[in-house]
């Protein structure tokens, strides 16, 4: 699905990420872990294309069909397949519930500005199936009563759980969660970690997260990935990755 291929990214005389290798298989839960200032958010940044690496590849090939990102535009990216949530909740706070959801559909939208403007029978039927969607989404994820709510009245979970549905609405194959239980309290982090599996089975997503809190990690993640100053310390599963001295030393040990 995904593969970082020795990924640097320097900023100036900082080295965010130093040569990260990885290889997400289809339909895994991975997890990146790490110190704060280790280069999460960065590889997020690179693999969605808000910076270009300055040094290696990624490759993504959802469908067996290889294709280089690393010099693409985030919204070429998008529309490949690739869409995230970010560490400081970005809705558009003004819009309703509904609204926000919608943004996400237009990546896929097939008619034209043109159609659009003189509203062609194509553009109202993709409107129609949009509204269709938006609505499923938002009772996926639990929301549709609050569908005409603005964005920022919600509460936080439901704000996390409302990006989370902007970012289906684009459709991706591989999902990119940047601490989604950030700010959380325990019984809304169990329930988001049950919401996570349930969308990924839902709508077949590879799923690729950033998180803090370690029973989110330990308990959804079949990969854990330990950064450590830009470096790959460590990679396996749970119960390798609570083993491994390394980990302890650089990341648990500073909890
Ligand atoms: N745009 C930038 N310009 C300069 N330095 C940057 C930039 N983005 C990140 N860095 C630096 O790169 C390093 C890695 O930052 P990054 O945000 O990727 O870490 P992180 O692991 O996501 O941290 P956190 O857990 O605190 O979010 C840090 O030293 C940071 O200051």
């Amino acid at each position: 699905m995904l593969k970082i291929d020795n990924v640097t990214m320097k900023f100036g005389g900082v080295v965010a990420v130093n040569g990260f290798n990885c290889y997400i298989e289809n339909g895994q839960v991975v997890g990146l872990i790490g110190p704060n200032g280790a280069g999460k958010t960065t590889i997020f940044n690179v693999v969605t294309g808000v910076y270009k690496p300055t040094e290696g590849e990624i490759i993504f090939d959802p469908e067996g069909k290889e294709e280089k990102i690393s010099k693409l535009r985030p919204d070429q990216i998008a529309k490949l397949g690739i869409c995230r949530t970010f560490q400081n909740i970005r809705l558009f706070k003004e819009l309703s519930v509904v609204e926000n959801v919608f943004i996400g559909s237009h990546l896929r939208l097939k008619s034209n500005v043109f159609s659009s403007i003189i509203r062609l029978p194509k553009y109202n039927n993709e409107e129609r199936q949009m509204m269709e969607k938006a609505f499923y989404l938002l009772e996926k994820v639990g929301l549709y009563e609050e569908k005409n709510e603005k964005a920022f009245s919600l509460p936080y979970g439901k704000q996390r759980r409302l990006e989370i549905a902007r970012a289906l609405a684009t459709e991706p194959k591989l999902l990119l969660l940047d601490e989604p239980a950030a700010g959380m309290n325990p019984q809304e982090t169990q329930e988001l970690m049950e919401f996570i599996a349930e969308i990924k089975e839902e709508f077949d997503l590879t799923i690729f997260l950033i998180e803090h809190h370690m029973e989110v990690v330990m308990g959804i993640c079949e990969k854990i990935l330990v950064l450590d100053h830009g470096t790959l310390i460590s990679q396996g599963s749970p119960q390798e990755i609570q083993n491994d001295e390394r980990v302890i030393e650089a990341y648990l040990g500073v909890e």
